[in-house]
This record gives structure tokens, C-alpha cells and sequence, in this order.
């Protein structure tokens, strides 16, 4: 998908909404686990009940890969279930010399035909590069986390800025804002705004709302540029909103509740 295209559909379902499939086989109603795929049956449920309300998808591979075979399958059930409309990000952290990037790139956006995948820069240009290659592709680099740990290394201080501000404009110069986005956690709303002013064109995935507790309000105030700019995720929040037969009503409850402030904070 293009960055045209998903801005038109952020546009036209007023939404930015980015849903995280980070589907625990542990967390997911009893009543599924006699389902020849529990995980599939599940995704297929939530995608059903939120499809239009929100523009992405995005599959934490961890979840699938502690599986081994089976986790893989209802991997690629999923992202093949996906309405083709709708943005997909494999989240899997990838990055390493640029001949093995080059099959992490192949594996996530031609083996499982996903729009993106979420990128470590630390190895630098070489292990990022790979991911760029490919039309209608995105990298989506880790930018400042929105994690604790985030200040170990990210949030140290160098002359003329911080770690990750070096990282991030850096790591721009490599691709364009047409085939690279930054993970931008919502729980570092404060400095977001000095963010969004060192990369004005790059969209941003926000995770950290709901679980995490990051602002929808402060995130969209501070991060949006004029054709939006954000993907903010939410995972657990939405997915295991409910726990019984109809969990996936509960999610399209909530979601659609962060999917109605969205359609606030998006310019007319
Ligand atoms: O790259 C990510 O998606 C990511 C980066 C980050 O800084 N923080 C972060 O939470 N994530 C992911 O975003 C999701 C957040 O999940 P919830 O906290 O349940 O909404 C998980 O899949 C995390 O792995």
C-alpha cells in the first residue's frame, strides 16, 4: 500500500486506528480452544467485528513464532484474511547484515505478503537498507520506545540531542517518507511534538495507549501532521476487552470508542 492510499482510508473511515493482534493462546476464551486453529478463530472474530473501523492490523510475531509450525499457520491465516484494503505490519523487530535483512525483508513482505514490518536500526544503514527495496513496502524503524528501557541507551543525552533523535534522522536520510515510518511509543507524549518537528513527513506507529497508558489525546495533539501522520495501535486493550462469546463485540466496542475520538482529532 502506498502512502496515498492509506492516507485516503485514514481519511475516509476518520480513523487511525491500528489494531495489535498479539493473540496469547493463555488469554483467548476457553470456547476457542477446540477450534482446529484457537488463534486464527480468534483473529478471524476480532477482524470480522472491527474491519471497518479500523485502517491496520499489525501481528506481534512473537505470538505466533513461541507456537513453531502451528503459530506460523495461523500467522499467515491471519495476514491472508485481511481485508486487502487495510494496512499490515508484521511486528518482528528485524535487522541484521544486509544479506539476511534482505530474506527478513522477503519473508514478511513476499512469503506473507505484509505492507511493513517493524525494523531495529541499531545495525545501521546496511541491515535497514534491504527493507527499502521493495514497491508499496514500508520499514518501520524503531524510533524512542515506549518502554522503560527506552532510556538506557535511547534517551541518552549527545552533544546537540538526544540518542534516538540521532538515530531517527539518520535513519531517514536512508529511505524516504514514502517507504519508511518510526515507531514512536504514546507513552512519550512530552517530547513527541520535538519529534514530529525533526521529521515532519514520516508517519509515526504509536503503540502504548490503553495497556500501557499512553494519551490518545496528547499523542494525536502533538503527533499528527497535515495528512495525519499516525498509526496509533492498541492491542490488549481492544482484543481482550471481553472474555467470553462475544469478545469480539466487546473489541468493537472499545475500538470503536478510540476509533470516535480519532474522528475528533482529525481535521475536517
Ligand atoms: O514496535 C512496536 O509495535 C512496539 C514498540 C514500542 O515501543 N512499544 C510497544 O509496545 N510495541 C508493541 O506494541 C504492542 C503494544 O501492546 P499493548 O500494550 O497491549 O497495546 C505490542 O505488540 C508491543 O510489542
Amino acid at each position: 500500500m502506498n502512502r496515498q492510499e492509506l492516507v485516503q482510508l485514514i481519511r475516509e473511515r476518520k480513523s487511525y486506528l491500528c489494531i495489535g493482534l498479539d493473540t496469547d493462546i493463555h488469554k483467548i476464551p476457553k470456547h476457542l480452544l477446540s477450534h482446529p486453529d484457537p488463534i486464527f478463530a480468534f483473529n478471524k472474530a476480532i477482524i470480522d467485528a472491527t474491519k471497518d473501523i479500523c485502517v491496520a492490523y499489525k501481528i506481534n510475531t512473537a505470538f505466533y513464532e513461541c507456537l513453531g509450525i502451528r503459530g506460523w499457520e495461523s500467522l499467515q491465516r491471519t495476514v491472508e484474511y485481511i481485508p486487502k484494503e487495510i494496512f499490515t505490519i508484521a511486528d518482528a523487530k528485524r535487522g541484521d547484515i544486509g544479506n539476511t535483512s534482505t530474506y527478513y525483508a522477503k519473508t514478511f513482505y513476499e512469503t506473507y505478503g505484509f505492507d511493513s514490518v517493524t525494523v531495529a536500526p541499531y545495525m545501521g544503514r546496511d541491515s535497514v537498507e534491504p527493507f527499502l527495496g521493495f514497491s508499496e513496502k514500508w520499514a518501520i524503524v524503531l524510533g524512542l520506545t515506549s518502554n522503560e528501557g527506552s532510556r538506557d541507551v535511547q534517551q541518552l543525552q549527545l552533544d546537540g540531542g538526544f540518542v534516538y533523535e540521532k538515530v531517527m534522522k539518520t535513519t531517514a536520510s536512508w529511505g524516504t517518507p514514502d517507504n519508511m515510518m518510526f515507531v514512536v511509543g504514546a507513552t512519550k507524549a512530552d517530547v513527541v511534538a520535538d519529534i514530529r518537528r525533526l521529521l515532519p513527513d514520516h508517519f509515526f506507529l504509536v503503540p502504548g495507549v490503553g495497556a500501557q497508558g499512553g494519551s490518545l489525546k496528547e499523542i494525536s495533539e502533538k503527533g499528527m501532521n497535515k495528512e495525519i501522520g499516525l498509526l496509533v495501535n492498541a492491542s490488549r486493550a481492544v482484543i481482550y476487552a471481553g472474555n467470553d462469546e462475544k469478545f469480539a463485540e466487546d473489541a468493537r466496542a472499545v475500538a470503536l470508542q478510540y476509533q470516535a475520538e480519532m474522528a475528533g482529532y482529525i481535521p475536517a
